[in-house]
């Protein structure tokens, strides 16, 4: 048991590390946190979304823009969409569960909004009609993938890939890379000495 756990976290890193190398990866992170920080100056707000882990995750990211991550500071506008059950299951079943986000970006997307879906496969039916329900509305999108980046790829103005095609490798990439990108976000919209960057 211990070796396989060291294993796990040896594939952990390993796929931090690829990350860490990646310089187009991380030019792309910083075109997604400057992408935010205009919008979100400029009075729009971002939306999240995501199936399984990747809904907690949608939720997590949230919850550190509206309330706060590093430091005290003003409340950033952020909604995940995957939290209102009367909302998702009135979808699901009048609409179908394909419907679940891109009704939710038809009602509460606005031009200038940014969205943030999170697929690993880059497949989810949902993810796919809420990126082009965004494409419709002028909501700018980013994607949160695996490395072949699957059907989001033509679909989002900004993919970040994570070099894994294992589901949880992924979403561990997907994490580091939301904690990174709401922090930064924090840090240029509300600039604090001394804070982490
Ligand atoms: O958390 C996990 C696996 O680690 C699962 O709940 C996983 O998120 C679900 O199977 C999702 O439905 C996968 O969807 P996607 O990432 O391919 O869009
Ligand atoms: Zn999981």
């Amino acid at each position: 048991m211990i070796e396989a756990i060291k294993g796990e976290l040896g594939a952990t890193i390993q796929v931090l590390q690829a990350m860490q190398a990646d310089n187009d990866l991380c030019q792309r992170v910083t075109d997604v946190v400057e992408l935010s920080v205009a919008a979100l100056q400029a009075g729009n707000k971002i939306l999240f979304a995501g199936n399984g882990g990747s809904a907690a995750d949608a939720q997590h990211w949230a919850g550190e823009l509206v309330s706060r991550f590093n430091y005290d500071r003003p409340g950033l506008a952020a909604i995940a969409l995957t939290t209102d059950t009367s909302i998702l299951t009135a979808i699901g079943n009048d609409y179908g569960y394909d419907y679940s986000f891109a009704r939710q970006i038809e009602a509460l997307g606005r031009e200038g909004d940014v969205f943030f879906a999170l697929s690993t496969s880059g497949r989810s039916k949902n993810i796919l009609r809420a990126l082009t329900a965004c494409k419709e509305r002028g909501v700018k999108t980013v994607g949160f993938t695996g490395a072949t980046g699957g059907d989001m790829l033509a679909l989002c103005d900004q993919c970040l890939r994570i070099p894994s095609t294992h589901t949880p490798r992924i979403q561990e990439g997907h994490e580091a890379l939301g904690h990174m990108i709401c922090g930064l976000i924090e840090q240029r919209i509300f600039p604090k000495t001394g804070a982490p960057a």
